[in-house]
């Protein structure tokens, strides 16, 4: 069966700044896969230009056979492609349901007008939606905040408000842009667990951005690692953790020498 995502050949620059330059790797079906590199290697950005907010400079990017290179991001959520932020985009005066739900209405496919008239197919995804947001906001350990705003709760429920806000719209990939930035040893242990949960729960590809080695390591089938807007590796966490390249990058010359692992 052929990947879920693929992107090929990708390249981004902004002015004189090549950030990613020339970026190829799949993400299969039901899989979990890991974006890592140190700093500034171009992981954002090639996240961005794979959920709509760059239109790459050259390159393709298809999702389930499709060409979705340069797609705007308020078609993604539609087209089955659901996200998270780094810095999180709550709407933080509003209760934890309703954030959540907001997921489900970007995702609408009666559109603005058939919401705004209350037509019956606007209504029978509201109710859709209404029945998704019980057992998801028990997945997610958030039953008991639903009706608080989310500007007071702790940085890591918020992080899950997002995440539920993102899988009320039953994507077929998740973008996870650091979801344990952040968050404590305890709290890093059991979104592991989750990623893991959400996967089976929901048949579907997660492709996440982290620098929590250790999180990447567990959960991933397959990791990518880049360095300076190029792929340095691709492979199984434990081919990428011992690649030559790999260490070089994150640990300097030096360790590679030693034979230390990253
Ligand atoms: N909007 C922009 N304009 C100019 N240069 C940019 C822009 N966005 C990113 N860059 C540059 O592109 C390179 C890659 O940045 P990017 O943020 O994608 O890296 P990253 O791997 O996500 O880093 P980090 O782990 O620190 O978040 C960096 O050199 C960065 O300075």
């Amino acid at each position: 069966m052929s990947a879920l995502l693929k992107v090929g050949e990708v390249v981004m620059r902004f002015g004189g700044v090549t950030a990613v330059g020339g970026v190829s790797f799949e993400v299969g079906r039901r899989s979990i896969c890991g974006l890592i590199g140190p700093n500034g290697a171009g992981k954002t950005t090639l996240f961005n230009c794979i959920s709509g907010i760059y239109r790459p400079t050259a390159g393709r990017i298809a999702f389930e056979g499709q060409d979705i290179t340069g797609a705007p991001r308020h078609r993604m959520a539609g087209m089955g492609i659901g996200r998270t932020f780094q810095n999180l985009a709550l709407f933080r005066t509003l209760s934890v349901r309703d954030n959540v739900l907001a997921g489900a209405h970007s995702r609408g496919k009666s559109g603005f007008a058939a919401a705004a008239f209350r037509l019956a197919s606007a209504r029978r995804e509201e109710e859709e939606a209404e029945e998704r947001l019980r057992p998801l906001l028990s997945m997610l350990d958030l039953a008991g905040v639903a009706g608080v705003p989310v500007a007071a709760l702790p940085f890591g429920t918020q992080k899950r408000v997002e995440m539920a806000r993102a899988l009320i719209g039953e994507p077929k990939l998740l973008l996870l842009d650091e979801p344990a930035g952040g968050l404590n040893h305890s709290e890093v242990d059991g979104l592991a667990g989750l990623l893991l949960d959400i996967r089976e729960r929901f048949s579907l590809s997660i492709l996440l951005v982290e620098h929590h080695m250790n999180l990447v390591m567990r959960v991933s089938d397959k990791v990518v690692a880049l360095d300076f807007g190029k792929k340095i590796a691709d492979g199984t966490p434990a081919e990428v953790r011992a690649d030559p390249e790999v260490i070089r990058a994150y640990l300097g010359e030096e360790a590679v020498q030693h034979g230390r692992a990253a």
